[in-house]
């Protein structure tokens, strides 16, 4: 079903839309200025908007500006006057879909709204946070994406490292050429030189063909060194190498090649600790450390809380199929109370599963919120909450399993943990 999103400060004219598009079998919710529509649009994904142009406290112009900005890429109808065909225009080249003058001819619209493919959802996959250590997070991101210096990206487990590299790709001149992720944990010591560098065919053992490592893949854009602290001693040495003469040599190839590679790494560990026990070469270090931006935990963005839970709802109601209708108040005041200690990841996940056990239709309530970690006070209530949690843990297993017939991959995917993870759940709660 499409939600529609009406942006109009004319109530009356607003409703007789709203009313229209509801009896043509389509959701809407209506706002009437562009604070409104910007919280709106953070929060829920919609297939469409149809926003008049001028409002109350800015025009329409200023959201699709903003909307680019944060990638969101909803479809936007703009409601024009007669006379305002130069702002159309400027509308179109903002990126909106198309605009329609007024009065509004209702079936032009649904013309229009037909012609939208689904795939267009326009659910925006991120969400971009609001409070003051997001803001300056971002600002940062903004200020280092296009000076092609080495970032380094500190943070706990959970708090969007990926989110952030993959940010500073597309907001880089690199943004047309490739974006490539490695996780630093998953490449073997022995084989690390062939992963960077690549070989060439019987260069060594089960050599069987030629090899690109990921430094010619990335070349030209972004490599993303992700648990950089999982390095082991001689693979840094051979990166330093190449980092340090800007050229590398594939196993097996006697000629060098240059490179032209934006590197950003990520890392959750204490370097600095790792370099004083020996650990982590420090010269690789500086070279990855050009600039550091470091991201802030989600108990420290309290004013994202609610909106990112949202964000995550309507996320998880458009992938699982289901029609979770927001928190209930204590649910809501829950998530705000609680600390996050796994961050965006442990929000995202607890909110995934809170939907698989609500009834549709219905709030969220309080009682779904599996939170991993009790405020342990050592009573038996806390103990008993605990209880509750794993009780409610194998609920959702359950109805992910019932949702994706008992397919095991896509229960683990859509609970957003790993299927060694899932196993482990599974043998623990004796549903092998
Ligand atoms: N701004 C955001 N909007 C929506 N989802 C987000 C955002 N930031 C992170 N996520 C989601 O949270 C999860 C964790 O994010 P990510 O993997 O980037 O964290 P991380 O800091 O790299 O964690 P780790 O150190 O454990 O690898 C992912 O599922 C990601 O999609």
């Amino acid at each position: 079903m499409k939600t529609i999103l009406i942006i109009e400060d004319d109530i009356v004219f607003s409703r007789t839309i709203s009313n229209w598009l509801v009896k043509q079998g389509m959701k809407t919710q209506c706002v009437t200025t562009i604070t409104d529509a910007r919280r709106a649009i953070a929060g829920r994904a919609f297939s469409l908007i149809l926003a008049d142009m001028r409002l109350p406290d800015d025009n329409s112009l200023s959201l699709l500006e903003w909307m680019r900005e944060k990638r969101c890429m909803v479809p936007v109808i703009i409601m024009t006057n007669y006379g305002e065909v130069e702002n159309a225009v400027r509308a179109i080249k903002l990126g909106a879909a198309d605009y329609l003058r007024k009065p509004v001819q209702p079936d032009i619209l649904l013309e229009l709204i037909i012609g939208i493919k689904e795939g267009d959802s326009g659910k925006t996959s991120f969400y971009r946070g609001e409070s003051a250590k997001a803001q300056e997070m971002y600002r940062q991101i903004e200020l280092i994406a296009c000076a092609d210096i080495s970032v380094l990206l500190r943070g706990a487990s959970g708090t969007g490292k990926e989110h952030v590299a993959h940010e500073i790709h597309e907001r880089s001149h690199r943004r047309n050429k490739p974006y490539v992720p490695v996780d630093c944990g998953t490449v073997p010591e022995d084989l690390a030189a062939s992963e960077f560098f690549g070989h060439l065919k019987g260069a060594f053992t089960g050599a069987e063909s030629d090899k690109a490592g990921l430094f010619r893949t990335a070349d030209g854009g972004t490599l993303f060194l992700d648990e950089i602290g999982n390095l082991s001693y001689r693979t840094q040495v051979i990166l330093l190498r190449a980092l340090q003469e800007k050229r590398y040599r594939p196993l097996g190839d006697t000629r060098e090649y240059p490179f032209d590679i934006r590197l950003v790494a990520a890392t959750n560990e204490n370097l600095e600790k790792a370099i004083a026990e020996g650990r982590f070469r420090e010269d690789l270090f500086h070279r990855l450390n050009e600039f550091t931006i470091r991201l802030p935990l989600l108990a420290e963005c309290r004013e994202d809380i609610l909106p990112l839970a949202d964000f995550f709802l309507e996320e998880a109601n458009a992938e699982l199929g289901k029609r979770a209708e927001g928190f209930d108040r204590e649910a809501r005041s829950r998530l705000e109370a609680y600390q996050w200690p796994g961050n965006i990841r442990e929000m995202k996940n607890t909110v995934r599963c809170a939907v698989l056990l609500t009834p549709d239709g219905k709030r969220v309530a309080a009682g779904s919120l599996a939170f991993s970690v009790r405020e342990a006070d050592g009573t038996g209530a806390a103990r008993m909450l605990a209880l509750n949690d794993a009780q409610k843990e194998k609920e959702c297993i359950m109805r992910a399993l019932e949702q994706t017939g008992s397919n095991r991959k896509e229960a683990a995917k859509l609970l957003g943990i790993s299927r060694s993870t899932l196993y482990e759940k599974l043998r623990k709660y004796g549903l092998q």
